[in-house]
């Protein structure tokens, strides 16, 4: 490099050469081989109509977007350089959007930002009170939701000012401003860039032309290019017209006209081709830096020692940073009381209407009966079947039976024959001689509404389990041994559960996993997508926060709400609806809070890859993943067909699903189990999920 150009980009704060940018592959190009040089210590102008690429070139600036072609270099490296202070304490950046907690404090919000920087309180306090009174902000104690749309702004912009950055990046920060404060800040901006020891540089787009005179260098910004680069009164001057508008009106046109020549001669410009700099002589090339030249830009020159504490540069998440993001979680959640107690108590009315309505076994169905036999002893079995689970209906003839099952007012049809009694006794006394005939006498049919397999089943049982009670007492009647009705098949004392399940025990480990997962997917989606699209995710990371740092600080923050939702729905699932449990208490809360931690990597997934709250992936996402977790849930992992297994999403509420069940019923502890390991592995899975979030999150914004 040559020691000309090295001063050059010492003298700068920003050096572009040969910008290009494009959003998505198909998309036009927003910046097309665009030049910009800004001294150090001034002030620059960068104005445009809507839509020219002004926002876009700012966020390539200030390290949140990369750009696909060309140098940049800002304060002596190119931004995002691990170590440099862009994005981070350097830069001071008021988006164009409010970008601000509306349920924070003016104070609160300052605080939060002060501690990203690494402020002391007494200094945070100090640039309060300055803010305040240079802005004329209302009482640091208003809630941000409560002020006007242009306080709003001005708390904005004392956000970007608060650390008193090296770099100012202002993307339209005089709208809806007063035109007194506006010349107020203006004031103030030419004050601090001109001040020896501060030097601030800064960017600043606007749509009042006119208040960019003050500025020292103008950018005159159309179609992804700068049309001009240069003082505001020597473009006036050189273009012998009295206002910039009217300069940047006739520089459009000059560009129309030229574009027109370059057609007509066939010579189509593209991007990267362009080159402003032959068609103007006000623009950074003729600044001493050819525009095709590449540089090294490593370690040009010693940044300026900031006032603020900075960052380790080993790469680590940092602790300050965490903690900042955390006290803001729970500032916004002390500030939504409402929201936070249906949070907590939305899993406890979860279960409840579980244990009450799904989970309990099904009574009161009623079966149409037709008993042909007039006498005998079948009133005796129909008197055995268990009058909470069948409704008995009793009909004389077997048409109206048969209908009333057709109609659906009844779920099967029970017919007895008129020998019942007789030709069961001939079956039970003279088995080695029984008919067909005889055997089918003593059978009683049972024609089934099959569309309900759980009651269908229930109702089998329940009639096999009143046939034995009666042929125990029929055998005992006619002097037979009443064991001959038993099965033989003996089931024995279980080793582990009782020898009536009930289905409501069964399913509730799993329930209790998927209430907690998704309560903890939905949160952490919701709270993502909200910050990003307020702008407010860009804002911290643009002033030092990484992805992984706010996802850390989320991760806790969720922990605290998921202990008490966790607490609550244990108490309603354990103590009041007696859900069975054996194990230590501690290991079942570790399980479940490791499976909210699993909900929340999918969480962080979705967000990042949504826009909105009701994105279709989404719904796509939330709708496929319980069917992958209800197989989880009901089947043990062995059972699960081979490619379900390595399928690493559903993976967690199966393991989940066996280990709550193994400490409920057996009273196992974690360790104990067969199946930790293969939930410590899909733990891995979670954080290797977390991981590749916070990476797409970077990559995508
Ligand atoms: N995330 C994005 N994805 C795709 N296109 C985008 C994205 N952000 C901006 N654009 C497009 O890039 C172009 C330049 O947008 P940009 O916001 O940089 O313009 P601007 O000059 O700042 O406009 P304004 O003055 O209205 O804020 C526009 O056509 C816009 O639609």
């Amino acid at each position: 490099m040559t020691e000309q150009n090295t001063t050059t980009l010492g003298e700068n704060a920003v050096w572009a050469r040969g910008l290009s940018k494009r959003y998505g592959k198909k998309d036009d190009p927003v910046l097309q081989n665009l030049a910009m040089t800004v001294e150090r210590g001034s002030i620059y102008g960068l104005l445009g109509p809507s839509g020219c690429g002004k926002t876009t070139l700012l966020r390539c600036i200030v390290g949140r977007l990369s750009v696909d072609r060309g140098n940049l270099v800002v304060l002596g490296e190119k931004p995002g350089t691990p170590g440099h202070g862009i994005p981070g304490s350097l830069v001071g950046y008021m988006p164009q959007e409010m970008a601000l907690f509306n349920k924070m404090t003016i104070r609160e919000t300052l605080f939060y930002f002060g501690r990203i920087h690494r402020m002391s309180s007494h200094q945070i306090d100090e640039r309060i009170l300055f803010l305040l009174q240079f802005l004329t902000l209302p009482d640091q104690g208003r809630i941000v939701d409560t002020l006007s749309g242009g306080q709003k702004r001005r708390v904005s912009f004392a956000v970007a000012l608060l650390h008193e950055p090296e770099l100012l990046i202002l993307d339209e920060p005089t709208v809806g401003v007063d035109p007194l404060l506006r010349e107020r800040i203006w004031e103030h901006l030419v004050k601090i860039a001109g001040h020896d020891s501060l030097k601030t540089t800064i960017i600043i787009t606007t749509h009042y032309i006119e208040e960019a005179r003050q500025a020292n260098t103008v950018g005159l910004m159309r179609g992804g290019r700068l049309l001009a680069e240069e003082e505001p009164n020597i473009l006036i001057q050189k273009h012998h017209i009295n206002s910039l508008e009217a300069v940047f009106l006739k520089l459009c046109q000059n560009d129309d006209l030229a574009e027109g020549d370059d057609l007509e001669n066939g010579h189509v410009m593209s991007a990267g081709t362009t080159d402003v700099g032959e068609r103007t002589p006000l623009l950074a090339g003729n600044r001493g830096v050819e525009f095709s030249e590449e540089i090294q830009t490593d370690h040009i020159y010693e940044h300026k020692v900031i006032t603020t504490g900075s960052r380790c540069t080993c790469g680590l998440p940092s602790g300050k940073n965490i903690v900042a993001q955390f006290l803001k979680n729970l500032t916004l959640m002390k500030r939504n009381i409402g929201f936070l107690l249906f949070e907590f108590i939305l899993p406890s009315i979860q279960i409840v209407l579980f244990c009450l309505c799904i989970g309990g076994d099904p009574y009161n169905l009623k079966v149409a009966i037709f008993n042909n036999e007039t006498s005998g002893f079948s009133h005796l079995f129909i008197q055995n079947l268990d009058n909470t689970t069948i409704n008995k209906v009793m009909f004389s003839d077997l048409g109206s039976a048969r209908h009333c099952v057709e109609k659906g007012e009844a779920w099967g049809l029970m017919t007895i024959g008129e020998n019942f009694t007789q030709d069961l006794i001939t079956r039970f006394s003279n088995s080695s001689h029984v008919s067909n005939s005889t055997l089918d006498g003593g059978t009683i049919k049972l024609y089934l509404d099959m569309t309900n397999q759980q009651i269908a089943v229930m109702l089998q049982q329940t009639v096999a389990e009143a046939f034995e009670t009666f042929s125990r007492s029929l055998l005992t009647m006619i002097g037979l041994n009443p064991d001959i009705a038993q099965l033989p098949v003996k089931l024995g004392e279980p080793i582990y559960g009782s020898l009536d399940p009930s289905f409501t025990n069964f399913m509730a480990p799993g329930i209790i996993l998927s209430i907690t997962f998704f309560m903890a997917t939905g949160l952490t989606t919701l709270a993502f997508v909200v910050e990003k699209k307020e702008g407010l995710l860009e804002r911290s990371i643009v002033s030092g926060m990484t992805p992984f740092e706010i996802m850390l600080a989320h991760v806790w923050t969720q922990l605290l709400v998921m202990t008490v939702q966790v607490g609550l729905l244990l108490m309603f699932a354990l103590l009041v609806f007696h859900v069975p449990y054996k194990g230590p208490l501690i290991w079942v809360i570790i399980l479940v809070l490791l499976q909210g931690f699993c909900g929340m990597t999918l969480g962080v997934i979705i967000s990042v890859v949504c826009e909105e709250e009701s994105s279709a992936i989404q719904l796509a996402l939330g709708s496929v993943y319980p069917m992958l977790l209800l197989s989880g849930i009901i089947w043990p992992v062995e059972a699960m067909p081979q490619w379900l297994r390595y399928i690493s999403v559903c993976l967690p509420m199966t393991y989940g699903a066996d280990a709550m069940r193994a400490i409920l019923s057996r009273g196992w502890t974690l360790t104990d189990l067969p199946v930790w390991r293969g939930y410590l592995v899909t733990l891995g899975w979670g954080f290797g999920l977390l991981a590749l979030g916070g990476f797409i999150l970077r990559l995508r914004q």
